[in-house]
């Protein structure tokens, strides 16, 4: 670190009413206010174009925001950019491997480019290599290993300086399940030997497993934040899903059925593919009374099932439309490219 010196603070993250207008006027980022304090894992989730790549490249000091003010392990990314180049680690959402050099070689080279000093590189690439579950293939070129192989490289590179504080643009999108997981668990070990993350992804799954507070951003603003608990506390009970027989007309039948059976306290009904979902807090207890309720009526219900609400339902209840695809699709549509 240089010179400047840290105010105070214990947040890894202060951003207050940041907004980033592009030169062309889109506002990609709107008066976003976000608080992360050290050692938390911390996952930013939004669809495709919401302005979550945007909001990390201001954090990290790539784009400067045109309102509002943020500081980033205490220095100000504007007054202080260097400082807090210093003290973070960025992966992008496009790998920076070099794949003509070998996983050993692309640890040295960063550690170079970072000016780790020449006397503790040799244990700090061993120590990386090691986390990132590559020491087994330490000295195999990079153009052979796996896209998910690749993105474990990519994150060891960007904690060679060990910022207390790392940027995960999207890193696991397109890689398959297994993969994946790897990753998932590589970046565990990183937060639990304290390294704060921030991390962005599509994947509700992603961020419900690994991250311990949620922002929830849309068209540039942030729409809900939490611990995954708590989000999915304000969905507001448990979920009652019905599969009915006989096409849309007995699907919206059994919906006015459903919101006319008085037995639910607020509770909200949506018809899908299948048949409805109903959201209330007494729905466990209720549900069979609704079933007694829709046969009455003639209908046929072929599948009952109530469940706790995934995060895929919280989305859908703060936007009206589900995420993007799942991790798995995504997967697939990889695999359908190659
Ligand atoms: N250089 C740019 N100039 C103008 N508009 C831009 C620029 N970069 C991004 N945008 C726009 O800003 C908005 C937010 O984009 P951003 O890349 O931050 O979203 P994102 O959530 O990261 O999406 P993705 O998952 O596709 O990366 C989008 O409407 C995008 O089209």
């Amino acid at each position: 670190m240089d010179t400047e010196t840290a105010t105070e603070s214990r947040d890894a993250i202060a951003a207050s009413d940041v907004s980033l207008t592009y030169s062309d006027g889109t506002e990609a980022v709107r008066s976003v206010d976000l608080t992360v304090p050290e050692g938390e894992f911390f996952g930013f989730l939004g669809p495709n174009g919401a302005g979550k790549t945007t909001t990390i490249k201001m954090l990290a000091t790539l784009l400067k925001p045109t309102g509002g003010e943020v500081r980033v392990n205490g220095f100000d990314v504007r007054e202080q950019a260097q400082s807090v180049r210093e003290s973070i680690g960025y992966m992008a959402q496009e790998t920076s491997v070099d794949t003509e050099l070998t996983a050993r070689e692309n640890v040295r080279f960063a550690c170079e480019a970072y000016g780790v000093p020449r006397s503790e590189r040799a244990e700090r690439i061993e120590e990386l290599l090691e986390l990132a579950d590559l020491a087994d293939v330490a000295d195999k070129r990079a153009d052979d290993f796996s896209g998910g192989m690749k993105k474990r490289l990519d994150a060891a590179t960007a904690l060679v300086h060990r910022p207390p504080l790392v940027f995960l643009d999207e890193p696991t999108t397109g890689l398959d399940p297994k993969a994946r997981n790897r990753l998932w668990e590589y970046f565990r070990r990183i937060n639990e030997q304290g390294t704060t993350i921030f991390l962005t992804t599509q994947y509700l799954e992603e961020a419900d497993q690994l991250c311990d507070r949620i922002a929830v951003i849309l068209d540039g603003e942030i729409v809900a934040t939490g611990s995954p608990a708590e989000l999915k506390r304000q969905v507001g009970g448990e979920l009652l899903d019905i599969e009915i027989d006989g096409g849309e007309a007995a699907r919206e039948r059994a919906a006015a059925v459903a919101r006319s059976s008085g037995v639910f306290d607020e509770a909200s009904v949506e018809v899908t593919e299948e048949g409805l979902t109903v959201t209330a807090r007494n729905a466990r207890t209720y549900g069979t009374d609704l079933l007694v309720a829709l046969r009455d009526e003639g209908l046929t219900v072929t599948g009952f099932n109530v469940r706790a609400p995934t995060l895929d339902d919280v989305f859908l209840a703060i936007t009206g439309e589900e995420l993007a695809e799942s991790a798995d699709d995504a997967a697939v549509d990889a695999e359908v490219v190659r």
